[in-house]
């Protein structure tokens, strides 16, 4: 297994205390990795340090051995980011929303044709098929889609992007239970496949622990620490009570 993500010694203070607190981890491809813990552990800051969007006080993040701080477009595309509020354009419509995916590989014209008219709809269409929708709301304004649907939308969105690592904030929170299982395998089944016929590595944050077996390895975070790291199988009824007691 190639080893994609490399965090080392990575702190993140706030004004009340570290935000992250020493996190050490790397993650290699085709792992399925769980990140768990209490509210305001820190799961979504770990995320954004994974991405490169909040930039440590101290310690090194790398992608296949590079800085992230110093990748270029390209590069920083491979990671892809389904952020808790899925940050879809309201007004613009479903494939406008899923090419957005593709931007990091295209030019201006591209994005200012994809604001004017319909463009690559087959492109489009394949990555809403993976997702269990109808390519009849290609069309449709993603202002106007329930809640399940912005989400399949967002994910839609991501195989455009064809990411090799995608970080998932929560992509759980506030659904149903069903629909909940539903995302959940969306992300861990076939469709998240890359093109080359290679298993995409996910990191993806959520607090269900009847979903934590679903994973290959559950890390997680407790005040801003990693106080577990380990195949999902180890995660018993003392770890639990670790990661979510209050001692
Ligand atoms: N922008 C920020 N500036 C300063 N402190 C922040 C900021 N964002 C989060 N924090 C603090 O960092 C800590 C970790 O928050 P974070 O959102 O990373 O936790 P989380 O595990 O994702 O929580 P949740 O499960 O509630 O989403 C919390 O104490 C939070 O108050």
């Amino acid at each position: 297994m190639r080893r994609l993500l490399e965090i080392r010694g990575v702190f993140v203070q706030s004004s009340r205390g570290n935000r992250l607190n020493d996190i050490n981890l790397s993650i290699s491809s085709g792992e399925r990795v769980a990140l768990v813990g209490s509210n305001g552990s820190g799961k979504s800051s770990l995320l954004a340090v994974a991405n490169g969007t909040l930039i440590p006080d101290s310690g090194k993040v790398l992608w296949q051995n590079y800085p992230t701080s110093n990748l270029g477009q390209r590069q920083r595309q491979k990671i892809g980011t389904l952020w808790q509020d899925l940050r879809l354009v309201e007004e613009l419509n479903v494939a406008q929303n899923i090419n957005s995916g593709a931007l990091a590989n295209r030019n201006l014209l591209w994005a200012l044709a994809n604001l004017l008219k319909p463009i690559e709809l087959n492109a489009c269409s394949e990555c809403l098929k993976k997702v269990g929708l109808s390519t009849s709301i290609l069309s449709a304004m993603v202002s106007e889609l329930s809640g399940g649907q912005r989400q399949r939308v967002a994910i839609a969105r991501l195989l455009r992007q064809k990411p090799e690592l995608i970080l998932a904030d929560e992509p759980l929170f506030s659904l149903d239970p069903i629909l909940a299982k539903e995302i959940l395998h969306l992300f861990l089944d076939n469709t998240m496949t890359s093109d080359m016929g290679e298993e995409r590595t996910l990191l993806m944050s959520l607090h269900q622990p009847s979903f934590f077996r679903h994973f290959d390895r559950v890390i997680a975070l407790k005040s801003g620490r990693v106080v577990f790291d380990q195949p999902a199988e180890c995660l018993d009824e003392e770890a639990l009570a670790l990661i979510y007691g209050s001692a």
